[in-house]
Order: structure tokens, then C-alpha cells, then sequence
């Protein structure tokens, strides 16, 4: 077998062979070259492919950057304008659920007393989200900017509290509503106990640690029976799974005031209605069928007892929310480590005269002038409990808290409220329409 040196350098040099080897070794230089060549455009596409990848990457992180909802410094500047209290002594307030019935009211109210005020929100669609839209665009109109995201979302979290030095976090993110637990139990977790442990691990990491006021619910006394309920009573029975991811957050919050020094406040809310209310609730969603000439389902209790419920006017509660801002004590821990112990209360917030479903249902059919078609059925066994009735003697003493709205008087605001937002068309039966919302 011949080797590659004897073609390219032959034995016995001649003119031919000479000129073989120039032409031989012209060739040898050619296709070293073209090999050189070869590996200079494989570097060069290397180097190529390399930066087009770098660049995608860099076209992606950024286009992921611009299209968040979150982020940046045009958002910063506007996070922290609306954080900056107007007031000599004002605070600045992380309002959870901002776009929801109550952190509306309460970041408004916060908001008209120079206090500052960012809201949170994830927009979900338990309900109408067009209504949390609106109520965000009411916000926006005092000045109250929303951010749209998630209690469950700790980098955003981690971010706003590095943005603002938040003094107080208002706490009203939750998946409300009781039977609704039957059918979707997981948003319940998600957002009661996943979500609220996630906010209290930003707001224990925060320095300054910010004071927390939250809110419970009267579900947590369950099949208590003794009435009124009071704070000390027992809320080891939950009726539902809503009740007792409430009661778990009690528990839960307990723990992060014990561990780490957080200020803490939760608020035990009885059946609160009023304009701008939640949709899912019976009063609601009453008067849409009242007006709608559809008939209501009536829910009774055994031995054909009445159902009844503690109702509070939706100003009350917003009262009680501000003194418990108000009174509240600082956080005593800072860096995530407690230096001493912290506050930790629970409030309830009723209006001490529970009023029976047939009875509200009267007082909307006056306000709204049509006859209910009433259909009563037995109450089903979803986490209803047959009444609830608040002691607000620790609230009056501690809070100053005062409720004054009765039944009467405050369907007669939602239901003024309900007209001016939704319509009302006569000949259509009294259908409720959206067409004629007024802000
Ligand atoms: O205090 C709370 O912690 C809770 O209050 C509220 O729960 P509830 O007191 O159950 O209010 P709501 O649904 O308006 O039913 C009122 C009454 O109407 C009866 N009801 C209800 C629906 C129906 O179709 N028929 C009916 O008779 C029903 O049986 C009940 O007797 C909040 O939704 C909840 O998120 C939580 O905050």
C-alpha cells in the first residue's frame, strides 16, 4: 500500500515528476488551504449560532420582562407615589384584594385621609370580574394604584415590600363565599392557607416588618351554639371547608407572631353587604332575581326554622378595618427574627341584630318595589349554619367600634347603588342590565 508521502513527494525526481510535485504540492497547499478555511467558517458560524442563541435569550428575558404585569421603573415610580401618604402621620398600607368588595371601601377610605395606599389583586373570575375592573378603575380615580398579581407570587411580593417600606398590610385576599367550598375545595387552600402563608413570609422577612390586620370570618364559631358568639367562644366545629381555612389562618398567623415578632389582627367579618358588594351573595344575587322576575331559592333550617344572619353594613366595617389599623402596635421582629413579643388580636365585626332570611327578602322587595317569587327549600347540608350572631363588646372597648347601618338602611344604599350600576329596565320585567353602569 502506497503512503500519502510517496504520492506527494515521489522517489525519483524528474522533470514530470518535478512538476508532479510542484502541482502535488500546490494541491497540498490548496487543500491546506481550504481545510484552514473550513475551520475558520466553522468557527466563524459557531461563533454565530452562539450570539444568535445569547440574543434570543436576551430578546426573550427582556420581552418577558416588558410584557409582566409587574416590574420596571416606570411601575416602581408609580408604586411608590401611590405608597406615599399625603398626610403628617399618615401610613402607607398594602391592600390585598384591593379590587374585592371590602379592600375597595377600605383603600378608598385610607386613600380620602392622606394615607398611602398600593392594592393587590389577581382579578380571578369567582365572580364578575368586569365589577373587580371597575372597582379598580374607581381606585385609579382617587389615585390608588392596583397591581395586578397574585398573594401566592412571592418574588412580587419580595419586590413591592423592597420598593415600599410598607407600615401596615391590610390583609382581604381570600376565595370567599361558603358553599362554593363544595365545589371547587382547592381555590380555597390555594388562596386561604397557601396564599396567606406566602404574604406572611414576605411580610416576616420585610424590614420593617409591616402590622398586619386580616380578615377572618364569623364562619369560624361553625356549630357553636351559644349566642352571641365571642372571641373566646369555641371555633374547633367549622361547618365548611371556607370556615376552616379561616380558622387555619387564625392558627397560622398566631404562629408567625409568635416566631417572628409580626403585629397582628384578624377580623372575624359578619355577612357584609352594601354598593359595590360581592355578587355571590344572597342579597345580590336576590335582587338581580327580583328585578329579573326569576324566582329565589330560600333556604330554611330544620323544624321550619328561619335562617338568619348577623348582616353588617359594609361603612361599619370599613370603620372597624381603620381603628384596627389604627391601634395597632409594630411588629417587633427585623430580618425575619423576632426581638420581642408582638400584639395579636381578634376582633369581631358584627352589628349585633341578626335579621332572618325572609325578613331581608322583605326589605328588598320595599326597596325595589317587585314581589319576590320565593321558592323555600330546606337548607342543604353545604356549610350553612342556621344563624349567626356577633358580641362586639371587645371591638366597642378596644376599637371604638360602633356600628350604626341597620338592614333597612343599608339595603336601601346597595339597592340605589345596584340601579345607578346595572340599569333598570321596566318593560323587560325588571331585567337588571349592564349597559347603563355609572361610576
Ligand atoms: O360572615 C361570614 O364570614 C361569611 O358571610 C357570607 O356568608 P353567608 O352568611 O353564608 O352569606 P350569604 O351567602 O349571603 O347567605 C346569607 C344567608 O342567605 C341564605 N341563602 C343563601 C343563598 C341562597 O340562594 N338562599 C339562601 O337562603 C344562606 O343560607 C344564609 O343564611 C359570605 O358570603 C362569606 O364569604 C363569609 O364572609
Amino acid at each position: 500500500m502506497r503512503l500519502m508521502e510517496d504520492e506527494l513527494f515521489p522517489s525519483t525526481p524528474g522533470k514530470f515528476k518535478i512538476e508532479r510535485a510542484h502541482t502535488i504540492n500546490r494541491q497540498f497547499h490548496r487543500c491546506f488551504a481550504s481545510t484552514s478555511t473550513m475551520f475558520l467558517w466553522a468557527l466563524f458560524l459557531i461563533a454565530l449560532t452562539a450570539s444568535y442563541l445569547s440574543f434570543q435569550s436576551f430578546v426573550d428575558t427582556s420581552s418577558r420582562y416588558f410584557n409582566a404585569s409587574w416590574g420596571g421603573m416606570h411601575w416602581e415610580k408609580q408604586i411608590r407615589a401611590s405608597a406615599t401618604p399625603r398626610r403628617r402621620g399618615g401610613v402607607s398600607v398594602l391592600v390585598t384584594g384591593a379590587a374585592g368588595f371590602v379592600g375597595t371601601h377600605v383603600s378608598l377610605t385610607l386613600r380620602k385621609r392622606g394615607d398611602g395606599v398600593v392594592g393587590l389583586d389577581n382579578f380571578n373570575s369567582y365572580y364578575d370580574p368586569s365589577l373587580k375592573k371597575a372597582r379598580k378603575a374607581l381606585l385609579t380615580s382617587h389615585g390608588v394604584f392596583v397591581v395586578e398579581g397574585d398573594i401566592n407570587d412571592a418574588r412580587l411580593l419580595a419586590k413591592l415590600f423592597d420598593v415600599v417600606p410598607f407600615t401596615h398590610v391590610m390583609h382581604l385576599a381570600a376565595q370567599a363565599g361558603v358553599r362554593y367550598a363544595i365545589e371547587n375545595p382547592a381555590s380555597y387552600v390555594h388562596s386561604n392557607i397557601a396564599g396567606l402563608v406566602t404574604l406572611l413570609e414576605a411580610c416576616k422577612s420585610a424590614d420593617p416588618q409591616p402590622a398586619i390586620v386580616w380578615a377572618s370570618s364569623s364562619s369560624v364559631y361553625g356549630l357553636n351554639e351559644k349566642a352571641p358568639f365571642s372571641e373566646a367562644d369555641r371555633t374547633d366545629r367549622p361547618a365548611s371547608l371556607y370556615a376552616a381555612t379561616k380558622k387555619a389562618g387564625e392558627e397560622i398567623t398566631h404562629t408567625y407572631n409568635h416566631i417572628y415578632g409580626l403585629s397582628i389582627t384578624g377580623l372575624r367579618f359578619f355577612t357584609v353587604y352594601g354598593p359595590w358588594g360581592r355578587p355571590d351573595m344572597a342579597y345580590f344575587s336576590f335582587t338581580r332575581n327580583i328585578l329579573q322576575g326569576k324566582p329565589i331559592t330560600v333556604y330554611r333550617g330544620k323544624n321550619h326554622v328561619d335562617l338568619a344572619r348577623d348582616f353588617t353594613y359594609i361603612d361599619d366595617i370599613v370603620k372597624g378595618c381603620v381603628a384596627s389599623l389604627d391601634t395597632s402596635q409594630k411588629s417587633t421582629g427585623s430580618g425575619g427574627r423576632k426581638r420581642g413579643p408582638a400584639q395579636y388580636r381578634i376582633f369581631n365585626l358584627g352589628n349585633t341584630s341578626p335579621v332572618t332570611v325572609p325578613a331581608l327578602v322583605g326589605i328588598l322587595e320595599r326597596h325595589l318595589k317587585v314581589k319576590a317569587k320565593r321558592h323555600v327549600v330546606e337548607m342543604p347540608g353545604n356549610g350553612d349554619v342556621p344563624f349567626t350572631h356577633a358580641n362586639i363588646s371587645s371591638a366597642r372597648t378596644e376599637l371604638g367600634y360602633n356600628p350604626t347601618t341597620n338592614l333597612e338602611a343599608g339595603l336601601k344604599k346597595f339597592v340605589k347603588w345596584y340601579l345607578s350600576y346595572y340599569g333598570y329596565n321596566p318593560r323587560s320585567g325588571g331585567g337588571a342590565t349592564k349597559a347603563s353602569k355609572s361610576l
